[in-house]
């Protein structure tokens, strides 16, 4: 709330028969009336009285009528901040409301607070992610549209990172993922582990517990983030993307995505906490379908599933999904987190026993025959185009 206007702005408040300096117009009010909404924070209580009292002088001169009553506790001091204009004439009142709300503004602009944590600069130079701030949005962009945003090791440590660097910028309330192209994401990049594919045991068993340590970390991310996290899901995801999920405070999907875990297919299991959260969104069968027996679901299933909480016709997701971002991002800062912090606290430790436990497994099943097989067929297939 601003509360420590200028001295200028405030003395405008209390003193009916300020001296008026002739720069006051009807543009200059009408122009305070536009301004007044661009405020970063909403003014407080008297102040915003007062902009009344000024406003109702400028449009309609002295205050008529009675007093309300003593239970009409709004109306009666609404009455009285109108009244104690009496004999301000409308052209000063323009005055006085273009000056109070110039303080107003000139307040705001000093007082945003500025971003804190590590700068975003060096998270720019990650190949397939774009990471920026929207106004009060901290906004994650998949941008790998051609490998249909698969996420490289680079990838995962840049939003794990991103993630870490919103929950201490104080300049934004929410986190957003969203992603260029025709798919949201196709989720882990199958050549991360081409390397290890024909190599020795060893060699296998290093990069299943580097990955892990990679997989375990950027699922921490999600489960340790304090503010809002949105998804935007703008056309198929697969894996990894889809699992997170569970870890989302709000989804939007496009009519046009999917969702589809083939895990049992790449000899792989569940992650991204989706073995405890799954079960406990949409039920063990509906769970057992996508991590189990791998069925891929519709934007509208998925909803019906509780993954999902809005589905949008593809060709309004952009513009209604960012109405939505931005709405939710002028939510008080505080609030959001403290609410979120509640929801999400019954769960963490649960969500953090979880995430090692699936990890160790994972980075078992990397070594499998089952996964070594598909992987290899995934990239046989890529080699015959
Ligand atoms: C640190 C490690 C953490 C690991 C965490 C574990 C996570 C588990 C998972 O995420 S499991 C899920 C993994 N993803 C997949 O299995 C999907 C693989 N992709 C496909 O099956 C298909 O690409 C498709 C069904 C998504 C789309 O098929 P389509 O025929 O429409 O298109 P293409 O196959 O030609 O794909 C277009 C180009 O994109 C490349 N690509 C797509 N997905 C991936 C991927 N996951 N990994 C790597 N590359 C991918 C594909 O190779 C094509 O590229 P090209 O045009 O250069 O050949």
């Amino acid at each position: 709330m601003l509360r420590n206007i200028s001295l200028t702005a405030r003395s405008v408040l209390y003193s009916p028969q300020t001296s008026v300096r002739c720069f006051s117009s009807q543009s200059e009010f009408e122009d305070a009336q536009k301004k007044l909404k661009t405020l970063k924070e909403e003014p407080d209580n008297d102040i915003k009285l007062n902009l009344y009292a000024l406003f109702k002088q400028a449009t309609t001169g002295d205050v008529q009528g009675k007093r309300p009553g003593m239970i009409d506790f709004v109306g009666r001091a609404k009455f009285d901040a109108w009244n104690s204009l009496k004999g301000q004439t409308q052209d000063e009142a323009k005055t006085n409301y273009a000056k109070l709300v110039g303080g107003l503004v000139t307040e705001d602009a000093a007082t945003a607070p500025e971003p804190t944590g590590p700068s975003i600069d060096g998270l720019d130079k990650v190949d397939g992610l774009e990471v920026s701030r929207e106004g009060k949005i901290f906004k994650i962009t998949l941008n790998r549209p051609k490998k249909f945003n698969a996420l490289t090791l680079d990838m995962y440590k840049g939003i794990q990172k991103a993630l870490e660097v919103s929950n201490n910028d104080k300049s934004t309330s929410i986190t957003v993922i969203a992603a260029n192209g025709t798919y949201f994401c196709s989720g882990n990049d199958l050549t991360n582990f081409k390397a290890a594919a024909g190599g020795t045991k060893e060699q296998v068993a290093e990069m299943a517990n580097s990955a892990k340590v990679v997989l375990h970390d950027y699922v921490d991310a999600y489960i340790k983030h304090e503010k809002p996290l949105i998804a935007l899901i703008n056309g198929p995801a697969v894996g990894i993307a889809v699992t997170v999920l569970g870890m989302f405070d709000y989804v939007i999907a496009t009519d046009k995505s999917s969702f589809h875990t083939p895990f049992a297919p790449l000899g792989q299991s569940p992650e991204g906490a989706s073995s405890y959260t799954f079960p406990l969104i949409m039920g063990s069968l509906r769970a057992s379908e996508l991590l189990l027996v791998c069925k891929k679901i519709s934007a509208q299933t998925a909803k019906d599933y509780g993954l999902v909480n809005e589905v949008v016709p593809d060709n309004e997701f952009q513009s209604q999904s960012q109405k939505a971002i931005e709405a939710f991002s002028q939510l008080p800062p505080e609030s959001l987190r403290i609410n979120k912090k509640l929801l999400r606290s019954f769960h963490k430790d649960k969500l953090l026993e979880v995430n090692d436990t699936e990890c160790d497994l994972i980075a078992e099943r990397w070594q499998s025959k089952e996964c070594h097989q598909a992987i290899a067929a995934f990239i046989m297939k890529g080699a015959k185009k």
